[in-house]
């Protein structure tokens, strides 16, 4: 479906999504859902043609990790099955580069839901912080869904749902004490993740607004300890 090579794609998905991220809530009925702590998450109620594409934005704070290493955690197939609680299968499908993979992921099936796949180029940046050039404290994952050859939609008994999913990280360094060294106590990773998803088929608009009412708390939740718990006793990945 698109014009343009995988390369030009990636960088306009992933400049909108910088933006994206960084409006804050923007216009539209941004309703909090889960508040705990530091962790705030927010949903738009949106459907088109009678199905529910709720946007979804989550900011949090996490102490004592990078935003390089919340990204890297969360890109990376290797770690992907110790968080991801609802994943069923997860195939690295194409390799493209260090920074972009295209995965293909079957979701478990959560009666009386039709199980879902998807299949999304993932991709990890860097990102330039407009207050400061020279910083370079911001990372992101972006994951959206992509048409692979290999994989044609909606074969076998799976529904394909369409997703573009955004994991901005930002690292927040308090100064320690003049002459000594950074530590884990100095630096908090500030996350704003964004979510669109196509539930790729009709679901009760009900049933899957307290799905994700469920399952997007449990997720942000499970992944940032899982990230501390990684991280607690290896050196500061900048
Ligand atoms: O951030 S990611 O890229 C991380 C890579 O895995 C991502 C996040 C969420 C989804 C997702 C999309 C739809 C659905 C369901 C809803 C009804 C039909 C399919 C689910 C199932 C419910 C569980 C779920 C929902 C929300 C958060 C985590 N789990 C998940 C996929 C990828």
């Amino acid at each position: 479906k698109s014009l343009f090579p995988l390369s030009q794609q990636i960088q306009k998905v992933v400049s909108d999504q910088i933006r994206y991220a960084r409006m804050g809530l923007g216009k539209g009925q941004w309703q909090l859902f889960a508040d705990e702590g530091e962790m705030k998450m927010y949903r738009r109620e949106e459907e088109i043609k009678g199905m529910v594409m709720d946007p979804l934005k989550a900011c949090h704070v996490v102490k004592g990790v990078t935003g390089h290493e919340m990204c890297h955690y969360f890109f990376r197939p290797e770690y992907r099955n110790d968080w991801e609680t609802t994943l069923e299968k997860m195939t690295v499908a194409e390799t493209i580069s260090e920074d972009t993979i295209i995965f293909w992921q079957i979701h478990k099936s959560i009666w009386p839901v039709t199980q879902r796949d998807a299949v999304f180029w993932s991709h990890m940046t860097q990102v330039p912080d407009p207050s400061d050039r020279d910083a370079q404290n911001i990372w992101i994952v972006v994951n959206n869904s992509t048409d692979l050859d290999a994989y044609p939609p909606n074969q076998g008994k799976y529904l394909r749902l369409f997703l573009t999913v955004c994991m901005l990280c930002q690292t927040l360094v308090t100064p320690p004490k003049q002459g000594t060294t950074i530590t884990r106590q100095d630096i908090a990773c500030k996350i704003t993740y964004c979510s669109v998803v196509n539930p790729g088929g009709w679901t009760p608009s009900s049933l899957l607004r307290t799905i994700y009412k469920r399952e997007y708390p449990k997720f942000l939740k499970r992944f940032t300890s899982y990230v501390i718990e990684q991280c607690k006793n290896k050196p500061i990945m900048y």
